[in-house]
Formats: structure tokens, sequence, C-alpha cells
């Protein structure tokens, strides 16, 4: 388990999103995008050094949904959480909560509500799990919560197994263990928005549908959530709008269940297929409309 000794970094763990938009004006809205986005991206473009990952990706999130990316390994997913909290520079408009935060610094953003639930997890293993829930309270989050201690308590009446285990180190935890904690940190800072990277990676099929039970019991409490996944079938389950990510551009996006329904999304993200759902050479096209799927611009 890899430890992060940056608390900005560790602090921004948890989080969620919600319906990519790509829509046209006067288009009639879907029940997952009816609700005022809590953060609309355009645009969005971020890479590392001169190689640029993402290709202008326009998305939103409603209030209190669950939007998800899938897509295949390397396509930009990771990157794209990355951006949104501020790990890594980007370009074009991110706006949360009416708010343009595009300059914004990490800790900023953590500030206004955005945290990140990072794909290693990046515990501190051999700290003990109430430790690693206290870091996640770290300076901005203990001026934001002078009672912050409380917000331990609230984590531990979430995930009871934490309390129990309060004194354990992290690294002697099971892996959906370290998830929760994970998930816990992140919640320490009371996000609005929780950004999940791969929550089910290297889970046992049991333990995924557990974390996938506990996405559900966020959103509940009113938590926006963007679920970063490769079990496509689970994500799509959970969530309200999924968009597929290739290569850095969205290929597909619209209403979860349509997503899980649609032949090239089964034939290569839930059947046997691999590869690309995007035809072999696109062509430019409109952007499509809210509701349905669509395929995203060129
Ligand atoms: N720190 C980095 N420096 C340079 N390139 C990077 C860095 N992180 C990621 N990349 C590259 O950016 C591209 C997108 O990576 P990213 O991790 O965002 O993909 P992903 O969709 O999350 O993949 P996975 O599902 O395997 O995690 C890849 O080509 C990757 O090699």
């Amino acid at each position: 388990m890899s430890q992060n000794p940056n608390p900005a970094e560790s602090a921004c763990n948890a989080g969620a999103a919600q319906a990519a938009v790509a829509s046209q004006p006067g288009d009639a809205p879907s029940a997952a995008t009816a609700a005022a986005p809590l953060l609309e991206v355009r645009d969005l473009r971020a890479g590392y050094g001169r190689a640029q990952v993402l290709d202008g990706l326009d998305f939103a999130a409603p209030k209190g949904g669950v939007a998800t990316i899938i897509g295949p390994n390397g396509a930009g997913k990771s990157t794209t959480l990355n951006a949104l909290v501020g790990a890594i520079p980007s370009r074009g408009g991110i706006v949360f909560d009416g708010q343009d935060i595009g300059r914004a610094s990490l800790e900023e953003r953590v500030m206004l509500g955005i945290a990140l639930v990072p794909e290693r997890r990046e515990l501190f293993g051999t700290m003990t799990v109430e430790d690693n829930l206290l870091l996640g309270g770290w300076r901005q989050m203990r001026r934001k919560f002078p009672k912050w201690r409380e917000r331990i308590d609230e984590v531990y009446a979430r995930f009871p197994r934490l309390k129990e285990r309060r004194a354990q180190l992290a690294g002697t935890l099971s892996g959906g263990e370290r998830q929760m904690l994970a998930v816990g940190r992140a919640l320490m800072s009371a996000p609005r928005l929780l950004m999940l990277d791969e929550p089910s990676l290297g889970l046992a099929p049991l333990v995924t549908r557990e974390i996938f039970t506990i996405i559900e019991g966020l959103r509940a409490t009113g938590v926006t959530i963007l679920l970063v996944e490769q079990n496509a079938r689970a994500a799509l389950a959970v969530a309200d709008h999924g968009y597929v990510l290739e290569t850095g551009q969205f290929a597909l996006h619209g209403p979860a269940a349509e997503l899980a329904n649609d032949p090239r999304v089964i034939d290569t993200y839930l059947g046997t297929g691999h590869g690309s759902v995007a035809p072999p050479a696109p062509a430019p096209a409109p952007r499509p409309p809210l509701a349905g799927l669509a395929t995203a611009p060129a």
C-alpha cells in the first residue's frame, strides 16, 4: 500500500459527480440532469507536461446524483478527477455551485466541498485508523469544523467497522476496510462532491458489492458522487448518468440504464468484447440531445 505524505492530497478523498451533458440549446433535460448542476465542466483539457490526455470534456453533475465515467485503461479517467480536484493544472471551465473554480488551488477546492478518494487509497499504513481519519481533518478542515472530532464520530456512525478498528494500523486492514477508511477520511471534509476513483479495484466480488452499497448510502445523504470505475456493470447500476471515456474524449454518454442496455457498451464493457465503442472513423457530429444516448462530438 502506498503512503502519501502530502496532507493536502490525503485530505482530498471521496467524491461524486454527475451527468455529463453535452446538450444543445433547447434540449429537454433528462431526469438525471433535471436538477441544478453542482458541477459544470466545459472543454476540460489536461495532461502531464506536453502530453495532453483530456481532449475537451463537457459534462455536468446535477446535485445529489451519481454520475459515472467508465472506459478502458489509460483513457483519462483518473486524470479527469485529478484535474477537477486541482491536483494537476487544467484548461477549460470548471464551475462548482455557480462559482468558477478553474484557478482555485487544491486546498480551496477541498474547502469548497470537493473531495477525491484516489485510486490507490493512499492511506498511512503505519498509522492507526483514527489517525488516518484525523489527517483527513487537516488544518483547513479544522478551521471549517472547529469541532472536527465530531466529524470522526459521524464517520464511525456510518462505518461501525472503522470504529471497531480505530486503534488498528491501517496497513493491516482488509482491502474493503481500507477502502472504507479512504472514503471515511474523505468524508471528514464533509464534501458536497465526492469523487471516487476505482473504489472496487482489487476487491473480491462480495466486498465490491459492499462498497457499492456504501455508495448508495452516501448518495442518500444528498452528496453528489462522481464515480470512476472499470467495473462498468456495477457502476452503471448505481449511477443516474454514465459517460464512456475513450482516449480523452467521451465516446458515449446518457442515462446509465440506457447505457447498460446499449449493445456497444454491452459488447465492449459488459461482455467479452474489448476495444472501443467509438466508430473506426468518427465524423464530426452535432452535440446530442440530453435525453437518450449520444455520440460525443469528434
Ligand atoms: N503522472 C503522470 N505523468 C505522465 N503521464 C501520466 C501520468 N498519469 C497518467 N498519465 C498518462 O495519462 C494517460 C491517462 O491516464 P489515466 O490514469 O488518467 O487513465 P485511466 O483511464 O484512469 O486508466 P486506468 O483505468 O488504468 O486507471 C495514460 O496514458 C497515462 O500513462
